[in-house]
């Protein structure tokens, strides 16, 4: 099951999900979209190592815009800070920027019950493409949860990735024991 238009305001109400910003013109008959926020990264170095700590550098997106290249990976973040306390929120692509062969995660659209910050977006784009800070870029859909939740993300000692900032986050591979 997925939670309707009714449901997401209903939450929104309780405040077991919070989106802010929030515009009603966003929500969708059962989604809320969610925008490129200001800040995009790419990695620091070509080759990355996966038990190693690989640092990004950040850059901010122009007013006019900013072309995206198939040849680089890059980081985005979502305008929007989340918070979903009693559902699991996954994060999709529109088809729009799908159409625009704009991909906005690797394989991960998967969120935590408990999560609490801006969503880092893994972009990846077919073609070069154009895009602008404050664009749609993606959707919020939310799961019911079957069963109790022990411990909830943002009470987790070891997430890697609670309370995100508005820049993208690197991942955190690198403190995984493996
Ligand atoms: O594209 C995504 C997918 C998820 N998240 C956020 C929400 C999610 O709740 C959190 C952790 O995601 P996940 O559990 O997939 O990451 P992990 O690598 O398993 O980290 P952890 O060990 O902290 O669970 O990151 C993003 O910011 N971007």
């Amino acid at each position: 099951m997925i939670l309707s238009d009714t449901r997401i305001l209903e939450e929104i109400a309780k405040e077991t999900i919070v989106l802010k910003p929030y515009d009603r013109n966003c929500l969708g008959s059962n989604s809320y979209d969610v925008h490129l926020g200001k800040w995009l990264a790419t990695y620091k170095e070509h080759i990355l190592d996966a038990k190693k700590h690989n640092e990004i550098e950040y850059f901010e997106i122009p007013d006019d815009g900013f072309v995206l290249y198939p040849h680089i990976f890059y980081l985005g973040v979502t305008l929007e800070y989340t918070e979903t306390h009693a559902h699991v929120p996954f994060l999709e692509g529109k088809s729009s920027t799908g159409r625009l062969g704009i991909d906005i995660h690797a394989t991960a659209g998967k969120g935590d019950v408990g999560f609490c910050g801006h969503w880092t977006l893994e972009i990846s784009v077919k073609q070069p493409v154009k895009v602008y800070k404050g664009m749609p870029v993606g959707q919020l859909i939310y799961f019911p949860v079957e069963g109790t939740i022990e411990v909830a993300y943002n009470q987790k000692a070891n997430a890697k990735y609670s309370g995100q900032p508005d820049r993208p986050i690197e991942s955190m591979m690198w403190k995984n024991k493996f």
